[in-house]
């Protein structure tokens, strides 16, 4: 007997037009959104272009292959926006026409961009101060080739890309969140898709302002929001290593925080210690993994000599961005202070390096015995293991929040496998293209690596058994019966 599995049936509005769409089982989150490009005739958009789905009470709906099924009566409203690399923000109008909105657009524009100007002076000495030490930092590099070694750039490219300091940011919109909003944002079951980057930097700067840490630190906040419009900015464009995984890794730590009640029992020092690791953790990754670097020899492996290069090079670009006085959100702290949050960060972004995993569960497992909140290196090894849980969490979210992030990180991956075939590179059979399915990804990496670490973390914050752990053990459950049912058990 054949059984044929319904499509989900979804009824959208594109301006004027209704459209009816057929979601099948098995289609992937790039497929729901190709069907809505081509529903908007916007084939050529591409993955970087905002989808907006929302219902007609107007609540935004994540675009995912769980879409809802609606009728008629009630349909989606669809909106693309073309959203160009050269434009981060993704302001556009999305093509079409010059009609009076459009020059009303256009006209507002004009007069974003004239507002936008006026910080440009501000920042003129910012930049002149950049540009010195460009220079001293080429006279210093042209002292390395006098001895005619090749053409190596020493300095990783952190120090160049500072540069790209969008003067905007100072006129992006003030975001209010409702009380629903900030009360979600520390829930772990918080979805990340219907926020846009702008929108992520304000909830952001909310959760420093909420934890104490403006307050405590003496924060300007017009630096702080510089800090993290530039670490926005200096996060790539990648299907997974990008600006919205590193909102994610930091909403995941912040919703564990209160989860677990630790902002009472840790001190400010040790909440900005945590939050900072998650924002920097993965800032500038080039979409290739440690193995990539070192297989490649290329000049990430051989400025940090093979050693952890993306965390090491992490580090320093977020370490560079804090250098500047204008998003140095640090400069109200002590020497001892600013030495304690250094040495911290630095340990907890080093942690993320997965090879280091086995190493940092045994020593945790041990402290974990007699874990002690007043022990300072207690607490160092806590952090880095809530900074790993943070960063490998989305399987601990809902479904239709965690499976887009799985497509992602595959495309990710058969991406790198298909340069390294082109390159004659070894390439590993968990990224490779022809090995790997949904499934097969996910049960192993959910039964070695998840459920043993947030175990592990569980014996020092046992809150996670009650909200967090039950959702990944859902999560084995799921992808284990669909490998089952793949295989034609
Ligand atoms: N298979 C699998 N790997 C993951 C998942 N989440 C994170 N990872 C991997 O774990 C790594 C942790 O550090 P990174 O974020 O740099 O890169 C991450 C991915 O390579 C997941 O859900 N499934
Ligand atoms: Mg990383
Ligand atoms: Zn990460």
């Amino acid at each position: 007997m054949t059984t044929t599995v319904a499509p989900n049936r979804i009824h959208i509005k594109v301006g004027d037009k209704c459209e009816v769409l057929d979601l099948y089982p098995g289609c992937t989150h790039e497929d729901v959104r190709a069907i809505l490009c081509s529903a908007a005739d916007m084939v050529d958009a591409d993955k970087d272009s905002l989808i907006k789905l929302t219902k007609p009470d107007g609540t935004i709906v994540p675009v995912s292959p769980f879409l809802p099924g609606n009728t008629d009566k009630d349909p989606y409203t669809l909106q693309v926006h073309y959203r160009s690399r050269g434009s981060p923000n993704g302001a556009g109008g999305g093509g079409g026409t010059a009609s009076p909105t459009k020059i009303g657009y256009l006209e507002a524009k004009l007069n974003d961009i004239s507002k936008a100007l006026e910080p440009l002076r501000e920042l003129q000495s910012f930049r002149e101060q950049i540009v010195s030490f460009q220079k001293r930092l080429e006279s210093a590099e042209k002292q390395i080739s006098m001895a005619n070694l090749p053409e190596t750039k020493v300095i990783p490219k952190a120090i160049k890309r500072i540069s790209k300091i969008d003067p905007i940011f100072a006129h992006q919109p003030k975001y209010v969140f409702t009380d629903e909003t900030v009360a979600y944002l520390k829930q772990p079951s918080f979805n990340n898709w219907q926020w846009e980057e702008n929108e992520m930097t304000a909830l952001m700067e909310h959760m420093f302002t909420e934890l104490g840490l403006v307050d405590k630190f003496k924060m300007e906040l017009p630096t702080l929001k510089r800090f993290l419009c530039v670490v926005k900015d200096n996060y790539n464009h990648n299907p997974f290593h990008n600006f919205r995984h590193c909102f994610c890794v930091t909403q995941m730590f912040y919703g564990m925080l209160h989860e677990a009640d630790l902002v009472s029992k840790l001190e400010p020092i040790d909440l900005l210690v945590g939050l900072i690791s998650c924002i920097i953790h993965d800032i500038d990754h080039p979409g290739f993994n440690n193995a990539y670097q070192v297989n490649a020899k290329t000049e990430l492996a051989v400025i940090y000599n093979d050693q952890s290069p993306l965390e090491n090079h992490h580090c320093a670009v977020g370490f560079t961005i804090l250098r500047n006085n204008d998003c140095n959100i640090f400069k109200n702290l002590s020497d001892k202070e600013y030495e304690h949050v250094r040495k911290g960060i630095i340990r907890c972004v080093l942690s993320t390096d997965l090879t280091k995993h086995g190493e940092i569960m045994t020593k945790f497992k041990a402290v974990s015995e007699n874990f002690n909140f007043a022990d300072v290196e207690h607490k160092a090894q806590l952090l880095g293991m809530m900074v790993k849980c943070a960063d490998i969490s989305n399987e601990a979210r809902p479904a239709d929040v965690a499976e887009p992030w799985l497509d992602c990180l595959l495309e990710e991956y058969f991406a790198q496998s298909d340069r390294e075939k082109a390159e004659g590179l070894p390439v590993a059979p968990f990224m490779d293209r022809d090995k790997v399915t949904k499934p097969g990804a996910q049960v192993g990496f959910i039964q070695f690596v998840m459920i043993p670490l947030f175990e592990n973390l569980a014996r020092v914050l046992p809150q996670l058994e009650g909200n967090v752990l039950p959702q990944i053990r859902k999560s084995l459950a799921y992808y284990q019966d669909l490998q089952q049912k793949m295989a034609g058990k």
